[in-house]
């Protein structure tokens, strides 16, 4: 068979589950996962190498409609994503009604002139006369070059969606190494670790104004210690992630750390500290002091 090798850009609304089905893609946890809307921000390009196709996935933060400066970042990086893939792949969460988002979404691939195609994710979670019933409506809504009904959670239908993804990627050799999954450096991915504990044991408005910088790394005998720094928007939001006598933060870090040991097969210690930065999301060289790509128009 041909070798294949090329770029499919994953967008959706937030929550429609595109970390879930690039991890269980790749089979490992590259992209971060949370229930909150909007926890991935960068494009993490997560890459899956089979004897005869290598795909690069780029995983896009949610399209939505912008409120802030961070809102916009994230909107041009979903627009670049889009702009330089061979294919994009557009995932719907079916147990969501149509709606004003994904009206902004179809406005935007209207204009794309590349293969569109639509995973229709969750559908462990309706019957099947109702899932059939969706797959008829967004027929309606646009000339999609495929429309394949997956559930990123349990793993189902991926086999195909990989046969799909393939049939739109140019011809030619592997663009990275083999053994390469994600162009993310260590510390970035050590970050997320971090940033995922927090999203889970938080809620309301901590999940949008956190951000965790690696700052220290350091050999300690046969320890590593890793000092982070967890920024966020305000006080008030400092006190709830380190909560009553400390136990918000020791939770996040014990959670961290046992991850981080695996991942790295050693002995880890972590050190957390929480520093408030007012209104960082509307800073521009914030967001890139945090890590957060900030793209070209
Ligand atoms: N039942 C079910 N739940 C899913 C499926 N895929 C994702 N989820 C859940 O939906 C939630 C959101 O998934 P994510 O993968 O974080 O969504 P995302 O689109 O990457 O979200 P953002 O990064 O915020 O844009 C999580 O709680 C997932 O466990 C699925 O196929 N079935």
């Amino acid at each position: 068979m041909t070798h294949k090798s090329g770029f499919i850009a994953i967008i959706g609304r937030p929550n429609a589950g595109k970390s879930t089905l690039l991890n269980a893609l790749l089979g490992t946890k590259v992209a971060i996962s949370s229930n909150k809307p909007n926890t991935t921000r960068n494009n993490i390009a997560g890459i899956l190498t089979e004897p005869d196709t290598q795909f690069v996935f780029l995983d896009t933060p949610g399209i939505h409609k912008p409120q802030q400066q961070l809102g916009r970042v994230l909107n041009k990086n979903a627009y670049n994503a889009m702009d330089d893939a061979d294919a994009v792949a557009w995932i719907i969460d079916v147990t969501q009604n149509f709606g004003p988002g994904d009206e902004f979404v179809l406005d935007r691939i209207r204009n794309l002139h590349k293969p569109v195609i639509l995973l229709v994710n969750k559908v462990d979670l309706v019957p099947k006369e109702k899932l059939l019933r969706k797959l008829l409506d967004w027929q309606e809504k646009f000339e999609f070059s495929d429309i394949v009904p997956v559930s990123a959670k349990d793993g189902e239908n991926l086999g195909e969606l990989k046969e799909v993804f393939r049939k739109y990627l140019p011809e030619g050799p592997s663009l990275y190494p083999e053994e390469m999954i994600s162009d993310h450096d260590l510390a970035f991915q050590l970050c997320e670790i971090v940033r995922e504990k927090i999203l889970w044991r938080t809620h309301e408005e901590i999940p949008h104004s956190v951000a965790v910088v690696l700052e220290k790394s350091e050999e300690r005998g046969r320890k590593l210690i890793l000092s982070f720094v967890i920024i966020v928007d305000r006080n008030s939001q400092k006190g709830i992630l380190i909560g009553k006598g400390g136990d918000m933060i020791r939770s996040i870090r014990l959670a961290a750390q046992t991850e981080i040991k695996n991942r790295l097969n050693r002995p880890v210690d972590l050190e957390l500290y929480v520093r408030v930065e007012p209104n960082w999301r509307n800073k521009e060289a914030k967001i890139k002091e945090f890590g957060i790509d900030l793209q070209n128009e």
